[in-house]
């Protein structure tokens, strides 16, 4: 936990020290009145009391009771500032840290659990950070302020008191072990809560057709139980220690009453000392209690610091050169692949595309087309061999570099929530209205944006759930016709759609691909007849290379593919389907 603390301080060092500062001055400020406290009883115990000497400790302690309240808010102040200015800086580094990882890491990783780091994870830690360092830095400094008053005063009841420090911390660290141990859970009851409810909102058409609706979705309903019953195990953790921890204390106090008296009967304290241990014996004892459930929170904070810092310390994609490709053929040599380590998706597989030519890539589903397009695209990094564009690897370039060479057009289409023509513009966001709407014209766009009431500036919706499927397809090819990349990535994208906007797609990508290096993933073998090269993928290799012609002839994989989507009328085929030649 120190360690995790200490990094996250470090983040804002200046704020830091002003607020350790501010509690420091504080805590002095709370120990104060007590001096002056023990100085009044040490004068009204004389034979002849001074009375303006009492006034005047009295008028001290109230101007200290002023200022300790002036000192309270900065110390109040200072150390929200310093919890803001650390999350801030969190959030700030969790960004970044998110636009230089793989799309690896977020497709590996559960979209509710990664949703919860940056929303949940942060709140949790400037929540509870927020409230409890405050409270703890000053405890520790008023108990040390006190304590050596104490040590002054009288050293032997000083002992006793602070015997109680030994045990009470044994308490806390059960405590806080305990919270760490059941705030994992706590915490990953939470993120499953998250991710059901996300699963819920972006499912919600099929649940609603399925009657899954309410309690038949089991799963939400299951993880809500399992949040409620990890929150009240949670809450109810550090109750049983203060309690203890309390019995301690007051123990402790007792005993050194008791022993004060004594000391008194022996004539070895006098009663003014005495009072004041009575006074400040309690004093001593306050931010302790506040340390007790403030401690275990910050343990329980830890858990959710823990996760952030871990998503800051994911490795990133290397930052690579500053290289820029003259040309724009791809080559992959001896590429090995596996989205987990334990199975290998590619096995070296190496080929060429060349440039300005179109390459499709067939094959029984599963077989690894989409990977190779991920792996151009550099969304994820590959585990041996090495991946070329115009010669240079793409894992020295720099990964905005090749995000930049490379338009994608795929089955399922993401759009922002806002205009038609904006969501064409996030194409090349320094676009001219002219080259807008030339995209979305050559896009067949226009077409359908005319007859909308707001033309292109009306809203898609949500994930453009206002739209149909071709017509949020054709803004995507915009978009794609708009960044004019010389490489395009198409998934067959014509696959799911009635004939009418097959006809407009197929038209807005012959406009996509003109003079371009594309790669298409071709389920349909009948589109992809004309291209230059098809590659072949079984099981992670390519099996066959070459023309449509040429793969015909050779009487392989291809043409038993081929015959069959003949007869099926273009069904995509599973493994399965295959029939041995
Ligand atoms: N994100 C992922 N995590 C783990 N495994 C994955 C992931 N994506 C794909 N796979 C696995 O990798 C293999 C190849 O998948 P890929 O999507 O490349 O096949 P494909 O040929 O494009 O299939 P389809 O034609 O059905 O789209 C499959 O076995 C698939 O289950």
């Amino acid at each position: 936990m120190i360690k995790n603390l200490l990094y996250v301080l470090n983040l804002k060092r200046k704020e830091t020290y002003k607020a350790i500062l501010w509690e420091l001055v504080h805590a002095i400020f709370l120990a104060a009145p007590i001096g002056f406290l023990l100085l009044i009883l040490q004068d009204l115990f004389l034979p002849a009391p001074h009375p303006a000497k009492l006034w005047t400790y009295v008028g001290l302690m109230i101007g200290l009771l002023v200022l300790q309240l002036f000192v309270a808010v900065r110390s109040v102040i200072a150390s929200n500032g310093m919890t803001y200015a650390v999350s801030t800086d969190l959030r700030i580094r969790l960004g970044n840290q998110l636009q230089r990882l793989s799309m690896g890491t977020f497709k590996q990783r559960d979209p509710g659990d990664l949703a919860a780091v940056l929303l949940q994870d942060v709140a949790n830690f400037e929540l509870i950070f927020g409230h409890t360092v405050g409270n703890i830095t000053a405890a520790l400094f008023s108990m040390l302020v006190l304590s050596g008053f104490l040590f002054i005063t009288d050293w032997r009841l000083a002992i006793v008191l602070l015997a109680a420090l030994p045990l009470v911390w044994l308490m806390v660290r059960l405590a806080a072990h305990l919270l760490t141990k059941q705030g994992k859970k706590h915490v990953a009851a939470r993120n499953a809560t998250s991710a059901r409810f996300l699963e819920y909102v972006s499912g919600i058409r099929t649940i609603k057709s399925f009657g899954m609706t309410g309690k038949r979705f089991s799963s939400l309903e299951k993880a809500l139980n399992d949040f409620r019953r990890a929150s009240i195990r949670t809450e109810a953790i550090p109750g049983p220690f203060v309690l203890l921890a309390t019995v301690v204390l007051e123990v402790c106090f007792l005993l050194m009453l008791w022993l004060g008296i004594h000391f008194f009967a022996q004539g070895t304290l006098a009663i003014p000392v005495l009072i004041a241990f009575l006074l400040m014996g309690y004093r001593l004892y306050d931010p302790i209690k506040i340390m007790l459930v403030d401690f275990a929170l910050l343990r329980y904070m830890n858990i959710s610091l823990g996760r952030v810092l871990e998503l800051l310390q994911t490795p990133r994609q290397g930052a690579g050169k500053n290289l820029q490709p003259s040309h724009y053929d791809i080559c992959f040599h001896d590429v090995s692949f596996g989205y987990h380590p334990e199975r290998k998706v590619l096995d070296k597989v190496s080929f060429q595309i060349p440039e300005h030519r179109m390459t499709a890539l067939v094959g029984p589903s599963g077989s690894g087309k989409t990977t190779i397009t991920s792996l151009i695209a550099r969304f994820w990094d590959v585990d041996e061999g090495r991946i070329e564009i115009g010669g240079i690897a793409i894992q020295d370039m720099k990964p905005t570099t090749v995000y930049s060479l490379i338009s994608e057009v795929f089955q399922e289409v993401y759009l922002f929530d806002d205009t038609i023509y904006n969501n064409i513009k996030y194409g090349k966001p320094e676009a001219t209205e002219a080259e807008i709407i030339a995209a979305a014209e050559r896009a067949c766009v226009l077409d359908f944006a005319w007859e909308m009431p707001g033309g292109l500036h009306s809203a898609v919706g949500e994930n453009g759930n206002k739209l149909s499927g071709g017509q949020k397809q054709r803004i995507s090819i915009a978009r794609a016709l708009l960044k004019d990349a010389p490489i395009v990535l198409l998934d067959e994208a014509t696959a799911s759609l009635d004939p009418e906007n097959e006809i407009y797609i197929q038209q807005a990508i012959q406009e996509l691909v003109k003079d371009k290096t594309v790669i298409v993933i071709a389920h349909k073998l009948a589109t992809v007849r004309k291209a230059d090269q098809l590659l072949v993928l079984q099981e992670g290799q390519i099996v066959e290379r070459g023309s449509h012609g040429e793969l015909m002839a050779l009487g392989g994989l291809y043409r038993r593919l081929y015959d069959i989507q003949q007869q099926a009328g273009g069904w995509k085929l599973g493994k399965k389907a295959l029939p041995e030649p």
